[in-house]
Formats: structure tokens, C-alpha cells, sequence
């Protein structure tokens, strides 16, 4: 049976740069990413977003935009990971090194896709474009993409 996880991914942008952790541990270790994580029982989807936004990178935000609904398989595993993105402008805290992220302003154009998870090249550009995105991606291990799709959407299905 296929049960899914809901995560959230946050994204924190200024003007021509947008925040990334280096993931030090766990999954997705060695990858620059957004900041997030499972969602806890008792919260929903954008309060887990807002605490592991303040877990990770030491930042507090309460005007999260709901921009990306991504789904994730992998080959022989029965989870399929269901993550909700968000980004923000708004917020207070400098961002800090967490145990799990080090946090490093980008240039929008300079997003360091060769360290990344193989899908985000194919949907930052929709980010990057203030696009709203639907995607979904079956995994081979962590590395290849062996079917995916994605479309700009107007609104969300859940
Ligand atoms: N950019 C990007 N992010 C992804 C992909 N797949 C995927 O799970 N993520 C995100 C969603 C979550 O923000 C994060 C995984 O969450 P996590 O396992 O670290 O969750 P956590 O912090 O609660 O974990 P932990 O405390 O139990 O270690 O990675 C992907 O393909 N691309």
C-alpha cells in the first residue's frame, strides 16, 4: 500500500537572492535546498513550515505564499513524499547555522544545481518566475529521474 509524507520546503528571497541550506545530515545530505521538514502531528502544513524555517535556519516568518505541490517516488519504496513549497520576503532573524543546515544567500542566476537534487533545476525556473507549480517525479535512488511531470497551475489540489 502507498502512503504518502507531507513535508514543507521554504524558500526565502530578497530582491535578486534567495537563501539555501547545505544540508549537513540526513536526507538530501550534501545538497543545498530550502529549508523544511515533516510536518507534526497537531500542526498544519505552513506552521511545520514556519517552525523548521525557524528550526533550521534561524529565521522566523509568518507571511509563508503557498508556491509548489511536489510529489516524490522512489523505486521500491512504498512512501511517496508529498511536499508543499512556500516562499517569503518577509521576515526577521539573520540566518544562522542550524545542526542540520548552513545557510548561504544566492544570486538568482547562480543556484548551484550540480549540488542539488536533480528536480529542482526543472521547477526553479517556475519559483524564480513567480509561478504557482504541480509536479511529480519517480526517482531512481537519489540521482536519476526516471519519468516526472510538471505544470503551472492557477491553484492547488489539495
Ligand atoms: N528541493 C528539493 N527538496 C526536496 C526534494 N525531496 C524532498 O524531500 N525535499 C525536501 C522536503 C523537506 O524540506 C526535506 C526533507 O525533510 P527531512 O527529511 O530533512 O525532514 P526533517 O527535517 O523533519 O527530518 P529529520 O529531522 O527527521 O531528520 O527535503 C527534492 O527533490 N527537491
Amino acid at each position: 500500500m502507498v502512503n504518502r509524507k507531507i513535508l514543507s520546503l521554504v524558500f526565502v528571497r530578497e530582491s535578486t537572492k534567495i537563501l539555501l541550506g547545505f544540508k549537513k545530515r540526513g536526507f538530501g545530505q550534501g545538497r543545498w535546498n530550502g529549508f523544511g521538514g515533516k510536518v507534526e502531528q497537531g500542526e498544519t502544513i505552513e506552521e511545520g513550515a514556519i517552525r523548521e524555517l525557524q528550526e533550521e535556519a534561524g529565521v522566523l516568518s509568518h507571511d509563508l505564499s503557498k508556491i509548489g505541490l511536489l510529489e516524490f517516488e522512489f523505486v521500491g519504496e512504498p512512501t511517496i513524499l508529498q511536499v508543499h513549497v512556500f516562499t517569503t520576503t518577509s521576515y526577521i532573524g539573520l540566518p544562522t547555522e542550524s545542526d542540520e543546515m548552513k545557510p548561504q544567500w544566492f544570486e538568482v542566476d547562480r543556484v548551484p544545481f550540480d549540488e542539488m537534487w536533480p528536480d529542482d533545476s526543472l521547477w526553479f525556473p517556475l519559483m524564480l518566475k513567480g509561478a504557482k507549480f504541480q509536479g511529480y517525479f519517480l526517482f531512481h535512488g537519489h540521482h536519476n529521474i526516471l519519468k516526472y511531470n510538471l505544470e503551472e497551475v492557477e491553484r492547488f489540489k489539495y
